[in-house]
């Protein structure tokens, strides 16, 4: 058995939710620009719209905003639509750039009037800078320790007002006082995948592919309710279209295309399906242990709990239960597969109900 190395997943995976450094390059230029082009979380952006709006209105400085959501999901973009729609610039950084609380002064003192902060991974912070964090968002105040020991002192430094736009795809672990500063907190779903065949189509053009209604929804029902994964995917179906076909994106070139790729219909890539196939064809669908299942499937514990089991479960074809790992019905059906206690059970209906 074959081992592959999925520790750095956004390096494997075609289906990987985080950014690899393709998407980097590419996504600029693939990123909604302001909130009518931004595509799904209608609730997210009408209230963003209601809150940004009404700080226009009244010539003031948006509230600090907080979005949280799983990776790909579109915090960077929605924080650069903030800024873009206030008409204001705006200053990336992230929490574990920021490891002292000087360096947070240093960008906090530097910053314009109504400027927006984006403060990417949040969550990651240290302890010090947090707390100066704190009051620069409630009071627009930083204290700058000047010296050490016994004779420091603190000199307090006015800020002007701003806004900061915090991401985090953990939001259970910012510490309470920090997400009470927030105004706003925004939290990304993932998308339908009628959306997400808006995105395609969105990013069909902007890329200049050919790509009809059928082919957008294939590409769609395999991107793991994830607008990156789906820009992703078309580009390497894109490439199949280009070398294989004419060119044009329809059902029959995505599907193959993806085929190619290890992406089945639901979106599982080869680990996935690897890690369900053990639980169904060497467990019986379970009760399993962790260990034995990664043992089966060749792969790291962590790998089998981190990488391939969130989104299994999500799709409700795997359950984490005291007992070890169970399929559920629809993971019987996805593989094709009978259940054993349905197999030879008399009544061949059975088969019908669980086949394809
Ligand atoms: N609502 C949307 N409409 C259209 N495209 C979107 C939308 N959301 C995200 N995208 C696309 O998906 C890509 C990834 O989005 P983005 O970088 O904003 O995700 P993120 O939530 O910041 O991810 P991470 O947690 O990894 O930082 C972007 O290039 C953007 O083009
Ligand atoms: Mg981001």
């Amino acid at each position: 058995m074959t081992t592959v190395n999925w520790d750095d997943e956004s390096d494997d995976r075609i289906v990987a939710a985080a950014a690899d450094g393709e998407d980097t390059a590419v996504e600029a230029a693939l990123r909604p620009k302001d909130l009518g082009e931004f595509v799904g979380q209608e609730k997210v952006r009408q209230q963003l719209d209601l809150v940004l709006k009404a700080a226009r209105q009244r010539g003031a400085t948006a509230d600090h905003v907080l979005l949280s959501g799983a990776p790909g999901l579109g915090k960077t973009t929605l924080s650069m639509i903030i800024a873009a729609e206030m008409g204001a610039p705006i200053r990336i950084t992230s929490g574990p750039a920021i490891q002292h609380a000087g360096d947070l002064a240093a960008i906090l003192s530097s910053l314009q009037e109504g400027e927006v902060l984006f403060l990417d991974e949040i969550h990651r912070m240290s302890r010090p800078a947090e707390e100066m964090l704190y009051m620069a968002m409630e009071d627009f105040r930083v204290d700058v320790i000047v010296g050490k020991g016994p004779g420091a002192t603190a000199i307090p430094l006015e800020l002007p007002p701003f806004t900061l736009v915090g991401a985090t795809t953990r939001a259970g672990l910012l510490p309470p006082p920090l997400r009470d500063r927030f105004g706003f907190t925004g939290h990304m779903e993932f998308y339908a995948p009628e959306e997400l065949e808006r995105v395609i189509h969105r990013s069909a053009r902007l890329l200049d592919v050919e790509i009809d209604t059928a082919g957008a929804a294939e590409i769609a029902g395999r991107s793991r309710g994830t607008p990156r994964i789906a820009n992703r995917l078309l580009r390497r179906v894109r490439d199949y279209a280009q070398v294989k076909a004419d060119g044009v994106i329809t059902r029959e070139v995505a599907g193959t295309a993806l085929q190619v790729y290890e992406v089945d219909a639901r979106g599982l890539d080869r680990l996935d399906r690897a890690v369900l196939e053990a639980l169904l064809k060497l467990f019986g669908g379970g009760p399993v242990g962790l260990s034995t299942l990664a043992v089966a499937v060749g792969e790291e514990r962590e790998t089998v709990e981190e990488v391939a089991e969130p989104f299994l479960v999500r799709e409700g074809l795997l359950a984490r239960t005291p007992r070890g790992r169970v399929a559920t019905p629809a993971a019987w059906v996805h593989l094709g597969l009978v259940p054993p206690h349905q197999q030879g059970s008399g009544s061949s209906g059975q088969q019908g109900l669980f086949g394809a």
